[in-house]
């Protein structure tokens, strides 16, 4: 884009532009025409900065500051009841042409979604300040940095913003040295003041809009202040808008945690994950293993990019910079990394309860619940009240940089050689505890053809079984079946030595008694401990028509008590009559793919069907 000198005369003039980024300084500038906001304030990103936003969002009700004894620099938000998790329903795929949004996602054409949004978007920061937040996806220092600026009315997302990327002034002007493109990403709670009308504590709209333009590389948020919807680096750009530019490229844009696991002997292992929302991610990344010898690092816990590196070896980074993680189930006993991370303050908690010492509680926090809390609805609460005090998809927003156990390798621009891929997902029935797929394409149908029961993470029913690929239905950017033919593509551009071995797990089985089938948590290295020694060809496995799974004594069960080799045959167990009805179910699936589903899919369903005798 040019630009006449008269142009940027006039940008500088309205003091809208402490930039020479022209694009940059003229996006602005249109979003301010668009929205009016009161001011225009360009974040840089400084503790000194966040200090006086959180101390507006403290005046404004926002944020409840919580004890600092207990949690230094640390806040509390509650959101309106009705804005509490991401809406997958309100969220589109505005590609030039129907065909590539593909049936997963919710499209509009762009034009006509342009003129809803311009029209929702009008005046929509009156009274308030419209933040510019110029953010990295990725180190800095990558060979080439993944450029984005959030534009926002909410002081809450840019706190937030602030921990969950790298943000700011260096940010910037790396990005003017460099004349770089960024994702320019919009967003608006929705809720402009009328001169004197009083603001409330978590202003949105109950319409919502979550648009992506996915040719342009834009995001248009409106409506929400929560997670996904408006921390727009995360889920709208280093997924959905990132899964476009790694087709484009030829890399992996996955919604994934990354793990560096060493074994007693002193070699290490990354492995990856994939597991839907509220699924088990930010639990598996900060994983205490609870076998002697091994050691585990964090290296991220929801988000992973992909490439083929030089040598052939698929390559992964965490493109984020802190933990955006479910409160309830993460305690002392399932979870002391994340803790001990969040114990070190410097968070932002949304939803949860209030104790009356001045702090937070979730369920499954503590083993003892307290006698007395204040609910995330601001209720007195007590475990007789038969509800729950934290909302299901509470979070706490935490710096990575303050989890122990965080890999070294977590700040290389280059990331990681990924030695397994695990595909996961929260099954009652059917899936085993663990399976080793027969092959790169076996375990690319594990991921195609992956399943979960839905969870409060995403607005809507809870416990719905439903396919997910490789976790990302919600997240991929693009047309499905061209997601599907893209990992295809992947082992072409990879040495074929390098690939690593790809398995299905479930911590979420149950018994025929109603229990949890396995121990899961830190017990869940046991797992990571067999999948490695099949790498290194040492563990034993039984073949069965899905792939792989253990024999009873090939897990190692040491210091487990109550739980023997007979438990682990129950938790691996493939069930011929179960896997009749999954693969109707699959058969179902693949066939909303129609000519789109890539031939080696349809092979390995052919080969499935072949094996269980269907
Ligand atoms: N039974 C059991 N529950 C688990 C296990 N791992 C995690 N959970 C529970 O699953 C819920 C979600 O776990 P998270 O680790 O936060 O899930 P996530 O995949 O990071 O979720 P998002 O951040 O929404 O993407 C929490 O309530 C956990 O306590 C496990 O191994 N076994
Ligand atoms: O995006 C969000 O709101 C939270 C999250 O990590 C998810 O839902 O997977
Ligand atoms: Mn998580």
């Amino acid at each position: 884009m040019s630009v006449s000198s008269d142009q940027q005369v006039l940008v500088a003039a309205q003091g809208t532009a402490p930039t020479t980024h022209t694009q940059l300084a003229l996006w602005v500038q249109e979003v301010a025409a668009l929205t009016q906001p009161d001011s225009v304030y360009w974040v840089d990103g400084s503790r000194e900065e966040n200090d006086r936003l959180a101390a507006e969002l403290v005046a404004g009700g926002t944020f409840t500051p919580l004890n600092q004894e207990l949690f230094p620099h640390s806040f509390a938000a509650f959101s309106d009841p009705k804005d509490v998790a991401r809406v997958e329903e309100r969220t589109f795929i505005c590609s030039k042409e129907e065909k590539d949004a593909g049936f997963t996602n919710n499209w509009m054409d762009p034009a006509e979604m342009k003129a809803i949004l311009t029209d929702r978007f009008s005046g929509s920061m009156r009274g308030r300040t419209m933040y510019v937040i110029p953010f990295v996806m990725g180190p800095l220092d990558a060979e080439e940095p993944q450029y984005g600026v959030e534009i926002t009315d909410s002081a809450y997302v840019v706190v937030s913003m602030r921990i969950m990327a790298r943000i700011g002034t260096e940010v910037l002007r790396k990005m003017e040295a460099e004349h770089a493109f960024f994702v320019p990403a919009l967003h608006s709670v929705g809720a402009p003041l009328e001169p004197g009308q009083a603001d409330v504590p978590w202003p949105c709209n109950d319409e919502k809009w979550i648009v992506h333009f996915p040719e342009e590389r834009s995001i248009w948020s409106y409506g929400s202040g929560y997670g996904g919807n408006a921390l727009l680096g995360k889920k709208c750009y280093a997924l959905r808008i990132a899964s476009v530019i790694a087709r484009d490229e030829g890399w992996l844009a996955e919604h994934m945690l990354l793990l560096k696991l060493t074994s007693p002997e002193g070699k290490a292992y990354n492995v990856a994950a994939a597991f839907p929302s509220a699924c088990g991610k930010t639990n598996l990344a900060l994983l205490t293993p609870t076998i002697e010898g091994w050691k585990a690092e964090t290296l991220g816990d929801d988000i992973n990019w992909m490439r083929i590196g030089k040598e052939g070896e698929l390559r992964g980074v965490n493109p984020e910079y802190g933990l955006f993680g479910v409160a309830p189930g993460t305690g002392w006993s399932t979870n002391p990394n994340a803790m001990r991370a969040i114990a070190k303050g410097n968070s932002v908690f949304t939803n949860v309860a209030l104790t009356d010492d001045g702090g937070v509680w979730w369920e499954g926090m503590t083993d003892e619940v307290p006698a007395h809390l204040t609910d995330w609805q601001g209720n007195d609460w007590t475990p007789e009240s038969g509800r729950p005090a934290a909302h299901p998809n509470s979070r706490f927003c935490t710096p990575i940089s303050q989890v122990d156990m965080l890999a070294p390798e977590y700040y290389s621009p280059d990331g990681v050689e990924i030695h397994a891929i695990l595909f996961g997902g929260r099954r009652k029935t059917t899936i085993p505890l663990v399976a080793e797929a027969r092959s790169w394409t076996n375990g690319i149908f594990m991921g195609a053809t992956l399943s979960s029961e839905t969870t409060a993470a995403a607005a809507g029913a809870v416990g719905v079984v439903r396919r997910d690929p490789m976790a990302m239905l919600p997240f991929m950017g693009y047309n499905a079946g061209d997601y599907l033919n893209h990992w295809d593509s992947i082992a072409a551009k990879a040495n074929p030595e390098r690939l690593p071995k790809i398995f299905l797990v479930n911590w979420f089985r149950r018994t025929p008694e109603g229990g949890f089938a396995w121990p899961g948590f830190g017990d869940n290295s046991r797992v990571l401990k067999w999948a490695i020694e099949r790498i290194e060809g040492k563990a034993d496995a039984v073949e069965t028509p899905i792939g792989f799974v253990p024999t009873g004594d090939s897990i190692d069960l040491t210091g487990l008590e109550d739980f023997t080799p007979a438990d682990v045959e129950v938790a691996v167990r493939v069930d011929r009559e179960e896997w009749k009805a999954e693969l109707a179910s699959i058969e179902e699936w693949f066939a909303s793919f129609g000519e789109a589903l890539p031939q080696s899919l349809k092979d390995e369903l052919a080969g499935l069907e072949e094996r269980l005798g269907a």
